[in-house]
């Protein structure tokens, strides 16, 4: 058990060492997209051989949840006493209160809460052919109380290339407008602000390889702007992609309507660490 700890503590001092390293460039990359879609990219975020052993610990597909619709297709798993515990030490590592704080810092806000249910986080991992819709986060934790306003994408697969597919898109101009295309490359860490405008999605995945990626979310007391409203995860079509688009508009306003109906939903949100 200490030792446990001992590791999320010694995973967290690495993520701290390199945010503070980079943390000048990294304020400046979060301000200047802050009127669309604040974010930042930071590469090498961990030593490489500590991210191998990361990603090598990954379950299979096999292991985890298969999530697949028109909106979405991938894999995700959350109960993560049912993997490698290096895996949850790297999740919780993000969590630590200094790593929290120089984010929070980085990215001019006042109060953020990590996510210690996993509410919307843990390992997601995309293979040949998955993909993730354009989408806008839901806005809120399970609870309606605070307002989700970070993500944290951290990729870990060696060797991935802007050709094996699988690239997060942020589309800080709209559906209609150009597309800033990040790749998921080894050892980079991805984190965005999500709020009504936050529109993004995972182009397909070409190649035989498995896209992996340690989410963590955070929350805050505060909406990333005062305009924002309660929303559901919103969905839409690509451009050329005119008939999912109906079904996807479709499918936002019956899970509204479920949502509005029930407040908190019909069920506990089934997407939570039990521990
Ligand atoms: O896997 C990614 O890069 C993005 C995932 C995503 O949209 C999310 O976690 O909200
Ligand atoms: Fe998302």
């Amino acid at each position: 058990m200490l030792f446990v700890e001992y590791r999320r503590e010694t995973i967290a001092t690495l993520l701290l060492k390199r945010l503070t390293e980079q943390k000048v460039d990294l304020k400046r990359q979060f301000i200047d997209s802050k009127p669309l879609i604040g974010h930042f990219v930071l590469d090498n975020l961990l030593p490489n051989d500590l991210t191998k052993e990361i990603h090598e610990k990954f379950p299979s597909t096999k292991e985890v949840i298969q999530k697949k619709n028109i909106r979405e297709s991938k894999y995700i798993a959350y109960q993560m006493n049912a993997y490698d515990s290096l895996l949850e030490e790297t999740i919780y590592a993000f969590q630590d209160k200094r790593v929290v704080n120089i984010i929070k810092e980085i990215c001019d806000l006042d109060s953020v809460l990590p996510d210690e249910n996993l509410y919307a986080g843990g390992l997601s991992m995309m293979g040949k052919e998955n993909f993730l819709n354009p989408h806008l986060d839901n806005s809120h934790d399970a609870d309606l109380k605070n307002w989700r306003v970070l993500n944290l994408l951290f990729y870990v697969t060696p060797d991935w290339k802007k050709s094996s597919g699988g690239s997060l898109e942020l589309w800080p101009k709209g559906l209609k407008a150009p597309s800033i295309e990040i790749t998921s490359k080894f050892n980079r860490l991805v984190v965005m602000s999500t709020h009504k405008n936050s529109w993004h999605s995972v182009n397909k995945v070409t190649t035989e390889g498995v896209r992996c990626c340690v989410s963590n979310y955070y929350f805050s007391e505060n909406p990333i702007h005062n305009s924002d409203k309660f929303h559901v995860t919103t969905f839409r079509g690509r451009s050329n992609q005119k008939l999912i688009d109906i079904l996807l508009r479709l499918d936002n306003q019956l899970r509204k309507g479920v949502r509005k109906l029930f407040k908190i939903g019909i069920r506990e949100n089934p997407h939570k660490y039990k521990k």
